[in-house]
């Protein structure tokens, strides 16, 4: 067990390099991966150290919410650090290389839950998946397309997750909930939410319940799930995270003396346990980044309250008024239709696309919370139960709908999220999980970076460390990730954007699979892009780590330098 003492790094400047985190690799299949052809052989069953094989094989069945998102393996790499590398003596992930100072701290870390990883949560939301093979992600072929609504229907029906109440009834008579339907004699009994079923005989923190009311679930993962809530003084709307303790990795814990004036927290006085997003998320301040509010815990969670960002998203109505941002304008904008491109945020004349609306105009509207929403300010209970699913404010969900962006729009999302790199770059943090699932984003298309659990805190001034562990996803990972050798998190997050680069502008990814990944070999696009866009794609899905682009050189490229010179 391994618990990282923080506060002194972080106040001595972070002075020492620290590759005190290297969580286990998890070759997690993003929602873009489902019905695109992922093969892949990470590691033999005997790599999988101890975990039992019964939670192996439900690794490849995770489902993320009301959506699959993440098949998550957690898997070491096979290949040792090299002798030269910082985490050279550090034996697969649970190594901890904190300043000697704070040994002593680390020294008296008392016991924490047991160490599960994320593959625990895998295994309670994966039977209704099927199984499939664990080590060799195997999906049906579609072309590397994005996963089509209807599929995500399909998704919706296996889990007993509230299903997207979706207007237009009158169209779809099939759709009406059952308790509308004449024929219906007795309407079966409301399915209920992950946060629904983990939260309706669970005894809330006494502070958080009297605090906040519970709205509807926006998201469930690997450690937990998210809910909406409120806070009751002034209604501002949170995103609360809950993370169960026991799903919490050895190495994602922070031991920490900073913690004194956190009343959620029940820990005896001295240095708190804290998990390590928690911590990340305290210690930044970045407009693109969610804000930390609050921290409560009881014996089974605890519970990360943030900043809600982000608009459900849905095909805007073409007839209605787009909201424009009076207060900032941005730099670029979007005309979602001819009808309504003089309402949304506006582009520079002559450079107006229209998107790509979804296949599925009847899952596009999939604004919840249902009818039955408004949530009483009660205190007891706190909750409505079974808590409404709404639908995700996320990068993934904002793609989906549309296919892909525009270049302008693709630009303005891609800058914002450069320069959140860059950003936590410079302060010394590393996000490791880049991708469209761990954006909110708003109807203005502003993003906020989430879901910090995967990050690490290292000294900038310093050569990055190399880390043997990953915990992000597959499709987003680099060559050097896929190819199991030490990797360094700076250059391994370039490649992430050029993923994502290729995703905004394509809406597909750029590998067909990994093998084709770890040699850089590109599928040809179905959309053509622009030189431009294709040279920094290809800059930063560079095998040859020297030879990669930097973040600080992305922001000088030439096509997003003239939105950093504004
Ligand atoms: N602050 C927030 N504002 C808006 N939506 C959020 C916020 N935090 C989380 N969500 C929603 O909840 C989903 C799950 O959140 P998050 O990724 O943090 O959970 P997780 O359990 O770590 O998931 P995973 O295991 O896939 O990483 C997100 O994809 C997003 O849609």
């Amino acid at each position: 067990m391994q618990i990282i003492a923080m506060d002194a790094y972080l106040s001595t400047t972070l002075r020492q390099p620290l590759s005190f985190v290297t969580p286990a690799p998890s070759f997690s299949q993003s929602r873009l991966d489902k019905g695109r052809p992922v093969s892949m052989t990470v590691a033999t069953t005997a790599a999988l150290g101890d975990v039992p094989p019964s939670v192996k094989s439900a690794t490849a069945t995770f489902v993320h919410g009301s959506t699959p998102r993440s098949c998550a393996a957690d898997l070491r790499l096979g290949a040792p650090a090299t002798p030269s590398s910082p985490c050279s003596a550090a034996s697969y992930g649970l190594t901890a290389a904190a300043p000697s100072s704070l040994d002593d701290e680390m020294a008296d870390a008392f016991a924490t839950p047991p160490p599960t990883t994320r593959i625990g949560t895998a295994v309670a939301t994966s039977s209704v998946r099927g199984t499939l093979n664990p080590l060799i992600l195997d999906s049906s072929p579609s072309n590397g397309r994005l996963p089509s609504k209807k599929a995500k229907t399909k998704a919706n029906d296996a889990m007993p997750l509230t299903p997207p109440l979706t207007p237009p009834y009158e169209q779809h008579p099939s759709l009406l909930p059952a308790a509308e339907l004449p024929t219906s004699p007795s309407p079966p009994p409301r399915p209920i939410t992950v946060s629904g079923r983990a939260l309706q005989h669970h005894r809330l923190h006494p502070l958080f319940a009297s605090t906040y009311t519970l709205c509807e679930e926006l998201g469930s993962g690997g450690f937990g799930f998210v809910v909406r809530a409120e806070r009751n003084v002034d209604s501002l709307s949170v995103a609360v995270k809950f993370i169960e303790r026991a799903k919490i990795p050895s190495h994602a814990w922070v031991k920490s003396r900073s913690w004194g004036d956190t009343p959620g927290l029940t820990q005896p006085t001295g240095p708190k346990l804290i998990p390590m997003e928690a911590f990340v998320l305290r210690s930044i301040r970045h407009d693109g980044v969610v804000r930390f509010m609050d921290l409560f815990e009881d014996e089974r969670y605890f519970y990360l309250v943030m900043e809600h960002h982000g608009s459900p998203w849905q095909i805007p109505d073409k007839h209605a008024p787009a909201e424009v941002d009076s207060v900032s304008p941005s730099p670029v904008s979007v005309a979602m239709s001819p009808t309504i491109s003089s309402t949304w945020p506006r582009i520079a004349p002559g450079q107006q696309q229209t998107l790509t609306p979804t296949s599925s105009p009847t899952m596009s509207a999939s604004t919840l919370p249902s009818p039955s929403s408004p949530t009483p300010k009660l205190l007891s209970p706190p909750r409505p139960a079974p808590m409404e699913r709404r639908s995700s404010c996320d990068l993934f969900e904002c793609i989906e709908a549309y296919s892909r962006f525009d270049e302008a729009t693709a630009k303005y999302v891609f800058a914002q999220i450069v320069e959140i790199v860059y950003a936590l770059g410079q302060m010394g943090i590393c996000h490791r999980d880049i991708k469209d699932e761990n954006l909110a984003i708003d109807a203005k298309f502003r993003v906020k970076l989430i879901d910090f659990g995967s990050a690490v805190i290292f000294d900038p001034r310093q050569p990055s460390p190399f880390y043997q562990r990953f915990h992000g996803t597959q499709s987003f990972a680099a060559a050097e990730i896929l190819c199991g050798e030490p990797y360094q998190a700076p250059p391994s997050e370039v490649w992430s954007l050029g993923v994502l680069l290729s995703i905004l502008c394509t809406g597909e990814c750029p590998f067909a699979d990994a093998e084709a990944a770890k040699v850089g070999r590109l599928s040809r696009p179905k959309v053509r892009v622009s030189p431009e866009i294709d040279h920094l794609m290809r800059a930063c899905l560079e095998v040859d780590v020297a030879k990669r682009i930097t973040v600080s050189q992305i922001r000088r490229h030439p096509w997003l330098s003239s939105f950093f010179s504004r």
